[in-house]
């Protein structure tokens, strides 16, 4: 089992705004969802994780070692998929791979191989190996990521929401592929995509403003709110109204018509039972922690 914890973690950049206030985690194998809106710091705790920046405060440990110390004893059992994967050379997949594996210290030529090719296979690029990665389409570039992100057999992997701008399909083969790789490393997957976290995650975190608001599994997240959440079609006007009274908790077009979602112990007059998501858990989260 590989364990990463984060005690009291504070990040303050050069200009003096603090990305990350006081954070504590602890992740283990698995696929461990960290959520969070545009700007909520997923990104600063991603790469303050792999040693790109230091915390200002605070310490980071992997499998019992200090790691803003040590940084290559994160390094070594890494694999980043960045948000924007890098420039995409005029260089064929398994060249690229080839010598991504030799800057990992990949040395042996037969062993070297061996993996590309096993890895070709698992996130299905082998038919194009030899075509340049810079002619893939989004999906094809996510999956030669995750080839990437995977030499060397590393023991944790992070990945920064790595399914943006791609299609429902190729997005559905990102995350199985996320899913079959998962047993035995750790996974961090930073995403604003509730939906991927309901689909991948064991465990999961929701961040604001830079600090963890709360944390659980997806399934213990749904069900604190079964009998509390209750739901009405209602007119412009009478939404006023509807946010006035009562604590709203999502409001939504459904087929033209403008539906809202309450946060209530009793149900409201007018409003019936709704079954709760993870998406629901996720707003009253956020919209009911002052910060
Ligand atoms: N190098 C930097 N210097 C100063 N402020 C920064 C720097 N990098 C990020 N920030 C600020 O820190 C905050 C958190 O940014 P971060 O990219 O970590 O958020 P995020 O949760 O990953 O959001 P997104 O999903 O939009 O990437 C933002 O307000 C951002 O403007």
């Amino acid at each position: 089992m590989n364990t990463l914890k984060i005690n009291n973690v504070s990040l303050v950049y050069s200009n003096g705004y603090k990305a990350l206030t006081d954070l504590n985690l602890e992740i283990n194998n698995g696929i461990f969802g960290l959520l969070g809106p545009n700007g909520a710091g997923k990104s600063s705790l991603m790469k303050t994780i792999v040693g790109l920046q230091k915390p200002t405060e605070g310490s980071i440990s992997f499998n019992g070692v200090d790691i803003v110390k040590n940084p290559l004893e994160i390094q070594k059992h890494l694999g980043f998929l960045p948000q924007y994967f890098g420039v995409y050379s005029k260089v064929s997949a398994y060249h690229l791979l080839e010598h991504l594996a030799k800057l990992k210290g990949m040395q042996n030529k037969k062993q070297r191989h061996e993996q590309i090719m096993n890895l070709l296979e698992k996130v299905n690029l082998t038919d194009v190996r030899n075509k340049d990665v810079h002619t893939f389409s989004g999906g094809m570039k996510q999956r030669f990521g995750v080839a990437q992100a995977l030499l060397g057999a590393p023991k944790i992997i992070i990945v920064d929401e790595p399914t943006a701008g791609l299609d429902p399909e190729e997005r559905n083969r990102f995350n199985t592929l996320l899913s079959d790789i998962s047993e035995d490393i750790i996974i961090i997957l930073s995403t604003h995509l509730v939906e991927d976290v309901k689909n991948l995650c064991s465990q999961m975190a929701i961040i604001k403003k830079g600090q963890v608001i709360s944390h659980g599994s997806p399934r213990a997240y749904v069900h604190q709110l079964y009998g509390k959440l209750w739901s009405k079609a209602v007119t412009r006007k009478e939404l006023e109204k509807v946010e006035f009274d009562h604590q709203i908790i999502t409001k939504r077009l459904v087929e033209r018509v403008m539906n809202v979602t309450v946060f209530a112990d009793d149900r409201p007059i007018g409003f019936m039972p709704t079954e709760p998501s993870l998406e629901h858990a996720y707003f009253t989260h956020l919209n009911t922690t002052a910060l």
